[in-house]
């Protein structure tokens, strides 16, 4: 009887152990699962929902929802090589194009709130409306809103985002940010101030447009295409320059923009393979549809005949830049009326020449426009030195006149002193 209440005792005590044993790794294994589920599900979160980055200095997150990774790529040469952590997360790798390239991604609220409910209106392109808007980094900015019906723009958004996103030059108008969220694609540029070249030149009211500033904007313009055509790897060519896609600052220094973009021409309202505008068109391009950088040379050559004459190319100006070029001085009959009496004859037909030389008819014997760079500064140049020579020659009579006063200084003191002695 002894023994048996012995075994029970033995029993329980063994059971109770095994029970309590089972009780602690009940326990340990629910801590162990519920830490590691918990782990997961954050880990989970920051893929799914939001990559924090830092661009430019500022810091700022991207939604992984809306990345273009599924609608394009990117092979740009500022892109980093990819290391084998960054393989793994495949998924992110246009996320880090936007940070790369420097180029922010916008949400659409974002963008919604820096334009005020999209009230800010600048002007309307054939891509859609271009909106003023100010961003968290207070930044001031113009926003090109993408007609979300048009499959064109949605290809011309992803050329222009991926060819910004390696393309910086003083003379283009840089993009700063983007914004692809909600069934809409919007580029984000620098603010330009003073609008575009097209308004200066054709809106009533618009400041007066000197000589001078002219000169400049037609150099810079130069400037910005020789980074495309030169500079750019491989070189860019834009398609579609006119003045209405010259684009100035606050301090009327004038940026190419929309490379990219460039639209079919509509002729007879149907729209043809050609690219570009009516007016600006190289006939060479028209006939033969082979797009080459002589064409955006011929472009320029229109827009360089705009700063001379404020005809506008759809309003026959061509015509009156054939008929003037009869005669050696027939540019000036043809200069633009504000210009009259402001400015050197001779720089103006010289300027003249050389958009005469970009108009060429065979394409061949068209300048390249590192020449027209050139060309252009020359006549800079020569203005500087002659209003060198112009101050140095106010100096000397300065001076002449300062001799005299002097003298007039030493006759006087003479003459008093004189008048001293006799008295
Ligand atoms: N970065 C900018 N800063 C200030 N204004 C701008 C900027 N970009 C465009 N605008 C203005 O917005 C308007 C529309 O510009 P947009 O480039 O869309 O069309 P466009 O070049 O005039 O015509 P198209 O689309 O037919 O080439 C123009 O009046 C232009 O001056």
């Amino acid at each position: 009887m002894g023994r048996q209440a012995d075994l029970v005792i033995v029993g329980v005590s063994v059971g109770v152990a095994i029970g309590f044993l089972v009780a602690v790794c009940a326990f340990f294994s629910l801590k162990w699962y519920r830490k590691r589920s918990h782990l997961q599900h954050s880990s989970s979160t920051r893929s799914v929902t939001s990559l924090p980055i830092r661009m430019n200095g500022v810091g700022t997150s991207i939604d992984s929802s809306t990345s273009l990774s599924n609608t394009f790529s990117f092979q740009g040469p500022q892109q980093p090589p990819k290391s084998p952590q960054q393989s793994r997360w495949n998924g992110h790798n246009k996320d880090l194009f936007a940070s790369t390239s420097g180029i922010l991604k916008y949400s659409y609220k974002d963008v919604q709130k820096a334009t005020q409910n999209f009230t800010t209106i600048l002007g309307q392109g054939s891509f859609g409306p271009v909106y003023k808007a100010t961003m968290p980094t207070s930044e001031v900015v113009a926003i090109k809103v993408l007609a979300s019906d048009s499959k064109q723009g949605e290809r011309e958004f992803q050329t222009e985002v991926s060819l910004l996103g390696r393309l910086h030059h003083r003379n283009l108008v840089n993009l700063v940010g983007y914004c692809v969220d909600k069934g809409q694609h919007m580029l984000i540029y620098e603010y330009m101030s003073n609008g575009s070249l097209e308004n200066l030149l054709y809106k009533e009211g618009e400041r007066v447009f000197t000589w001078e500033e002219r000169l400049q904007v037609a150099l810079d313009i130069s400037h910005g295409i020789e980074y495309l055509h030169e500079g750019a790897s491989p070189p860019v060519i834009h398609r579609d320059l006119k003045s209405a896609n010259i684009l100035l600052d606050n301090t009327m220094r004038a940026k190419v923009a929309d490379f990219g973009l460039s639209k079919e021409v509509v002729l007879d309202r149907k729209n043809s393979s050609l690219k570009g505008t009516y007016g600006y068109i190289d006939p060479e391009y028209m006939s033969t549809n082979k797009f080459t950088k002589k064409s955006d040379i011929y472009s320029f050559g229109i827009i360089i005949f705009e700063l001379i004459t404020a005809i506008h190319p759809q309003q026959n100006l061509m015509e009156y830049v054939n008929l003037a070029s009869m005669s050696p001085d027939g540019v000036d009959e043809i200069l633009d009326n504000q210009l009259v009496g402001k400015c050197s004859v001779e720089e103006v037909r010289l300027l003249a020449n050389i958009a005469h030389k970009c108009l060429h008819k065979t394409p061949k014997r068209r300048p390249q426009i590192a020449d027209v760079s050139q060309a252009l500064s020359r006549i800079r140049q020569r203005r500087l030195q002659k209003e060198d020579t112009m101050s140095f020659s106010v100096g000397d009579n300065s001076h002449f006149v300062k001799r005299i006063e002097d003298q007039q200084v030493e006759l006087s003191s003479m003459a008093s002193i004189r008048e001293i002695e006799q008295a």
